[in-house]
């Protein structure tokens, strides 16, 4: 192992990133978020819709300026959560493309060479930097939200939307790619049994959308419209607890005027 999160980088390694964990995090952070923000390429030459976020007078206008995409692998966190980003005129952020970019190897690589008990250290370090980002929607890794700790940070910092396919979908969509716990002779087998393993995890998200069938557009928006109920239902209580505090604080200068 070359790379520890958390700790000073020691021996050779071929990146070209140089540092501790924590300097290579940043200095990949700020190539992710520049390389995003440059690049609709993404979006396979359809129109951008970057813009949707913005009303006729010019102002942005969104649900929230800070969300994440957890759910299990292959429901579509990676491709949804770039296209929420340019609806909402927001930074993206992929932890495992994070991840992939301050170790200088692919996700099944890291798991071979380094493990991948280093791998979700390194995912534990990602989440705690990508949660003090602001104006950003973050697409987490399949297992990100299962962790513990994990999912109390992201939990506090804004909502989590976790997006829900059937095994089928998931393998359909995972067939023939480098997902390495899907490295097996029984993929399906193999979802369905990680998916009974984790759904627990899964549903303490804030918002939770279907993506099996769905055009990603149709995805998009459905998660923006539940954002905003969010975003209501957020104020509302707010603005509760507020007249709650201040019919109790009327009620105390009556007590005492008494
Ligand atoms: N709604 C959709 N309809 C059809 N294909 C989709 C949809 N959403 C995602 N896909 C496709 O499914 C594949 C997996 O999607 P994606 O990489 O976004 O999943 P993920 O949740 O990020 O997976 P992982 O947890 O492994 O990172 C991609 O090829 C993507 O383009
Ligand atoms: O579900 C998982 O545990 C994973 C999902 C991917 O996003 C990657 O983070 C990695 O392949 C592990
Ligand atoms: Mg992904």
């Amino acid at each position: 192992m070359t790379l520890s999160p958390g700790a000073p980088r020691s021996g050779h390694d071929d990146s070209p990133l140089s540092g501790t964990f924590t300097e290579r995090l940043e200095q990949a952070l700020a190539e992710e978020l520049a390389e995003a923000s440059g690049n609709d390429s993404q979006l396979n030459g359809e129109p951008s819709s970057r813009l949707l976020a913005m009303n006729v007078s010019g102002l942005i206008e969104r649900p929230v300026s800070w969300v994440a995409l957890a759910g299990f692998m292959g429901t579509g966190k990676s491709r949804i959560g770039w296209e929420l980003s340019r609806a909402l005129a927001l930074h993206f952020v992929d932890t495992d493309k994070l991840i992939t970019r301050v170790v200088g190897k692919s996700i099944p690589e890291v798991f071979a060479s380094e493990g991948e008990g280093f791998f979700r250290a390194c995912e534990g370090e990602v989440v705690q930097r990508v949660t003090r980002l602001e104006h950003a929607v973050v697409s987490l890794g399949g297992g990100t939200f299962v962790h513990e700790e994990n999912r109390r940070v992201l939990l506090s910092r804004g909502p989590v939307v976790v997006l829900w396919a059937t095994p089928e979908t998931i393998l359909a969509r995972t067939r023939n790619s480098d997902r390495p716990l899907l490295h097996t002779p029984d993929p399906l087998s193999r979802i369905e049994a990680l998916m009974t393993e984790r759904e627990w995890a899964y549903r303490q998200g804030t918002i939770h959308v279907n993506s099996d069938g769905r055009p990603s557009e149709e995805i998009v928006e459905e998660i923006i419209e539940r954002l905003w109920n969010y975003q209501d239902a957020v104020y509302e209580g707010a603005f509760a607890g507020v007249q709650d505090s201040y019919a109790d604080s009327l009620q105390e200068a009556e007590r005492a005027a008494d």
